[in-house]
């Protein structure tokens, strides 16, 4: 018997609710196969944790999150703790303390899931977010704080050693899928320094994969492309902001931002990596146990194909297809079910495969 040991960190709002839904599933698919098993591990860190103890993440947290085979995210943000605040000291701190700098970002239209947009069929794409640097260095600071003059900096950093990298990461992923194309997102038209820089390592690294074939798209450009030809792109390198933001783009695009999975990778293993829906905590509908948790299933998918578990992340995938082909969806996508119906109806599914 194959085990897993997985740090499960659900943090704060419905974060917790989809997280409890994706251990029951992934519960459910080890048993159905009956040759691996999880050891999961709770970790209380979230906004509640800070208002009590002034603190996310306990002392030596991170060297003890250091030694699990992977780390199941929910999401962090509150109400009552500045999000600046929640993320870098939660989800910031570990993806950068343990140099996830590969985000990687699927997108596309599941069966039965209704998107807006005209032609939306035609979207398969991963975005890959640049994860450790650029606009997210936390390079800044604040001076006159309160006066006249008062002055705010937030400078991006790019280094070459990280945008190689990332770049590096893009296209082997774009070299590995069938169309081998690869979109490079930039602005480096008016930032004329680490954009520069960003766009100058992609074209050197492009050098070692002629098979791939490539592009440039500005950001502002590439929002109306996803738009009005979703068909022309595969794989889309972009920085770290740019790419968080146009990959809730795309998961609206694919029918809603609560199915969209992620993975945070540190590709050379020296850490594990951790797994997440793209969205974040919702204030809004926390709480009422109606948020959808497909972004959870599917971001489960893409653990266990990241802990060696192919044959049950395919099973998982096909589970979740017949899922929201079935017609059971949450209000989100306009349907009624909760939380609740969605999990129980993938579990009997799994179990009577
Ligand atoms: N990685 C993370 O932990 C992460 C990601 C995004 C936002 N955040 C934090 O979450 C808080 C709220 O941020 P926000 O409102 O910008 O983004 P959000 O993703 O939490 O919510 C945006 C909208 O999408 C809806 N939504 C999101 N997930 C859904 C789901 N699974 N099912 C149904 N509807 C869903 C919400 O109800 C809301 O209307 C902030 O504190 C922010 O910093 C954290
Ligand atoms: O940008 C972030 O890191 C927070 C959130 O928006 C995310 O996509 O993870
Ligand atoms: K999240
Ligand atoms: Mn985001």
């Amino acid at each position: 018997m194959r085990g897993h040991r997985v740090a499960v960190i659900p943090g704060d709002g419905i974060g917790l609710e989809v997280i409890e839904a994706g251990k029951q599933v992934l519960e459910a698919l080890a048993k159905k196969s009956g040759d691996f098993q999880f050891e999961f591990e709770d970790f209380d860190w979230c906004s509640q944790r800070y208002l009590e103890k002034g603190e996310y993440i306990p002392e030596g947290g991170l060297e003890r999150l250091s030694k699990f085979d992977a780390i199941y995210f929910g999401a962090v943000g509150s109400q009552d703790v500045p999000d600046h605040v929640s993320l870098w000291e939660l989800r910031l701190a570990i993806c950068q303390g343990f140099d996830q700098y590969a985000n990687v970002r699927p997108a596309r239209v599941l069966p039965g899931v209704n998107s807006r947009l005209k032609g939306a069929d035609e979207i398969d794409w991963v975005i890959v977010r640049e994860n450790s640097e650029g606009e997210y260095s936390g390079n800044g600071g604040r001076v006159h704080q309160g006066f006249p003059d008062e002055v705010g900096t937030e400078v991006s950093v790019f280094t070459r050693k990280g945008l190689e990298r990332i770049h590096r990461f893009a296209f082997n992923l774009a070299q590995s899928r069938p169309r081998k194309k690869l979109t490079l997102v930039t602005k480096s038209n008016a930032q004329r320094h680490g954009m520069v820089l960003w766009d100058e390592v992609f074209f050197e690294v492009a050098k070692a994969f002629p098979e791939v074939t490539i592009d440039r798209e500005l950001v502002d450009a590439v929002t109306t492309r996803m738009v009005l030809k979703p068909e022309t792109m595969d794989v889309i390198v972009a920085t770290n902001l740019h790419a968080d933001i146009i990959s809730d783009l795309a998961a609206a695009l694919s029918g809603s931002l609560g199915i969209a999975p992620t993975a945070n990778l540190n590709p050379e293993g020296t850490f594990p990596s951790m797994f997440e829906p793209i969205h974040g905590s919702a204030f809004d509908i926390a709480g009422q146990g109606i948020a959808n948790p497909v972004g959870s299933f599917w971001t489960a998918a893409m653990m266990l194909e990241h802990l060696g578990e192919k044959t049950a992340a395919e099973c998982l995938m096909a589970a979740i297809e017949r899922l929201t082909a079935s017609g059971l969806q949450t209000q989100d996508l306009g349907g009624t079910a909760t939380t609740r119906d969605v999990t129980q109806a993938i579990c009997s599914d799994i179990e009577s495969q």
